[in-house]
């Protein structure tokens, strides 16, 4: 399988720290990549530099072998680099639908053609409710967002993306905030993505379940990307937990 992502020598530095250092690593096409590591190990930076909200101090980050490492986020977007944040990105006033149809529409590029109605977008429409329904909220499609619980605004978010056909999704903690019970749900939702998914999550058991190789994060360093049975079985890497549970 071919390369999707690849990440050469990535750096960042900030006041004379460096926050991530010589990071390197590449993720297949469909492949699932879990990042985890102790707190401040520098996983929200990297994908702060793999997305381009942070300019790379220095290495490279390349997308099906283009060179994105100095292109803005927008860029990197449209050519499918997709992320969700660890805060809620969804407009609460509008509906669930019209949250996903402004996303698949601007996607389309239908925001640019002035003499047409956007709510017209027959297209943007139809892959909206695809993408509902690919997370399981086709039945709240017509109620506002803000009115939806908080797992269920996790799932608009992963529609959001899904219409806009990203061909890698970065998931920043997509677990955090939520209760126990919804946990399982979203793991499923995920699973589903069938997509190349790079994703920071803390709890063991869903990354254990979800992913093909887990990359481990110290230091702003990666300190070993493997299967996820090898990784438990890494005393180097239960020792960076300083004994926490892995
Ligand atoms: N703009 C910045 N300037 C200086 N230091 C920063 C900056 N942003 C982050 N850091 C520091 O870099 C380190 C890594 O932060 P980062 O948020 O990437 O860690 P993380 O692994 O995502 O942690 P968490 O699990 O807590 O989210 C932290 O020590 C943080 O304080």
């Amino acid at each position: 399988m071919g390369t999707v992502l690849a990440v050469d020598d990535l750096s960042w530095h900030a006041g004379g720290a460096r926050i991530v250092s010589d990071v390197s690593f590449s993720v297949a096409e469909r492949e699932f990549v879990a990042v985890i590591g102790p707190n401040g190990a520098g996983k929200t930076t990297l994908f702060n530099l793999i997305s381009g909200v942070l300019r790379a101090s220095g290495g490279s980050v390349r997308l099906d072998g283009a060179d994105i490492t100095r292109e803005a986020p927008q860029r990197r977007a449209r050519r499918g680099l997709g992320r969700t944040f660890q805060t809620s990105s969804v407009f609460a006033s509008l509906t669930v639908r019209e949250n996903v149809r402004l996303a698949a529409a601007a996607r389309r590029g239908s925001c640019l053609r002035l003499w047409r109605r956007a709510d017209s977008d027959a297209g943007a429409l139809a892959t909206a409710d695809e993408a509902l329904e690919r997370v399981g909220l086709a039945d709240r499609a017509p109620e506002v967002a803000g009115s939806l619980s908080h797992g269920d605004k996790r799932k608009l978010e992963l529609a959001i993306l899904l219409a806009t056909d990203p061909r890698v999704i970065l998931l920043d903690e997509p677990m955090a905030g939520l209760g126990a019970a919804d946990v399982p749900a979203l793991t499923e939702v995920i699973r589903s993505l069938d997509r190349t998914v790079l994703m920071v999550e803390h709890h063991m058991n869903v990354l254990l379940d979800l992913a093909d190789r887990v990359a481990v994060m110290h230091h702003g360093a990666l300190l070993a990307i493997d299967a996820p049975e090898r990784i438990m079985a890494d005393p180097t890497v239960r020792d960076a937990y300083l004994g926490e549970p892995l």
